[in-house]
């Protein structure tokens, strides 16, 4: 059979709202096994790198598996705690309080649950259990407040290549990004507030965001643009000027022209021009993981302080702080407009049925 169909469904049950957010995805363990088929799975999206396939296929399997998951596996072995990966404990942290939220609000009206794009939960065993559930309309969050084809449009085609193969489409939403969203913006301002209210505030601010090759922005991707917009709004919510903060992006991979200026560069240059301190936030990561915690609290804390730097401080990502959860409920209610009245009518009509049949 070609489409599957939905073998457990039931008529006369109601109808629910299926709420899903997503991340990156994490390796199942800190070790060179589990990193070679994380990164095989994440670098042979063409999404993440848009290399002709059959060149990419030999540099990926010939020299980048046979490297960098002996090297990744250290630097995740840093931050890796007892119960796992922080971005994945975060992320079910997430999920589970807006769980909480969503059901004070809707009762069990709204399944809600994560996924990840690679490794597991997948997206499309996630989705398929959210079906099961009984869902028959599906908001997708996922949780890149900037959109990036890297990983929005990639979470996208994990998402549509699970309905590709359905008999029975349900309704869909697919937020593709929330950069400049009032919640969003406040609450890390706010997060910076409470860091200020407990250390003097630095010379610096350095707003740090993932990077990505630069030809992608000249081939028309966003999210340069979005970075430097949620920066400016955060900036301005504070006071800041334009000689107090700084944007620029990190996690450089490979050897071509990625977004600049460079995170590393930036911060080993900067005690030479008179920033003796600094404070870094990565609004670009809603949650913390490999990239902030070892990256930015470790490797760049040392560029700087190497470099004649007298105080690093790195501002946690929002993870499952209650603003956070807010913000994301915020986004999902604009997004259930609409649904919730249908789904509140469609399920008195059939109510009223089974009551007719009853009489
Ligand atoms: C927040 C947005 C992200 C963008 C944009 C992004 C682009 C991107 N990433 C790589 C390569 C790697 N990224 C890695 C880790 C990683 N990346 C993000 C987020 C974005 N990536 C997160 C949240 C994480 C951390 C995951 C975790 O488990 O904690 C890694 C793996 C680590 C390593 O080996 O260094 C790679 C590789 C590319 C090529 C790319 C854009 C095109
Ligand atoms: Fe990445
Ligand atoms: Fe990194």
């Amino acid at each position: 059979m070609k489409y599957t169909g939905s073998p457990n469904f039931k008529h006369n049950q109601e109808d629910k709202i299926g709420v899903l957010i997503t991340n990156l995805g994490t390796p199942d363990a800190p070790t060179k096994k589990a990193l070679r088929s994380y990164l095989k799975e994440f670098l042979s999206d063409p999404r993440v790198v848009e290399v002709p396939r059959v060149l990419w296929w030999l540099i990926l399997n010939l020299v980048i598996l046979n490297f960098r998951p002996k090297r990744s596996a250290k630097a995740y072995s840093t931050v890796w705690q007892e119960e796992g990966s922080p971005l994945m404990l975060y992320t079910a942290k997430q999920a589970e309080a807006l769980k909480q939220k969503m059901r004070a609000s809707h009762g069990d009206k709204v399944v809600v649950d994560f996924a990840m794009r690679y490794g597991q939960p997948s997206i499309s065993k996630t989705l398929d259990t959210m079906l099961q559930q009984g869902a028959r309309k599906i908001v997708v969050l996922p949780l890149y407040p900037q959109y990036c084809a890297s990983t929005s449009a990639s979470t996208f085609d994990a998402v549509a290549a699970e309905f590709q193969q359905r008999r029975w489409i349900p309704d869909l939403r697919f937020i593709s990004q929330y950069c400049d969203h009032p919640k969003y913006i406040q609450a890390v301002a706010d997060k910076i507030r409470l860091h200020w209210q407990n250390h003097p505030q630095a010379d610096k601010l350095i707003f740090s965001y993932h990077g990505i090759p630069a030809r992608y922005l000249t081939n028309g991707d966003p999210y340069f643009c979005q970075c430097h917009k949620t920066s400016r709004l955060i900036a301005e919510n504070l006071g800041l000027n334009q000689n107090q903060y700084l944007v620029c992006f990190q996690s450089r991979f490979g050897r071509e022209e990625w977004l600049k200026p460079y995170t590393d560069h930036t911060l080993q240059s900067l005690p030479a021009s008179g920033v003796e301190s600094v404070q870094v936030v990565c609004p670009g990561f809603s949650a913390d993981c490999l990239e902030t915690i070892e990256e930015i609290g470790i490797e760049n804390r040392d560029y700087f302080l190497e470099a004649g730097g007298k105080r690093y401080e790195y501002i946690p990502a929002l993870n499952d702080d209650p603003a956070h959860i807010d913000m994301m409920a915020a986004i999902i209610e604009t997004n259930l407009h609409g649904w919730k009245e249908d789904a509140d009518s469609a399920n008195r009509d059939m109510l009223a049925k089974s009551l007719g049949a009853n009489e």
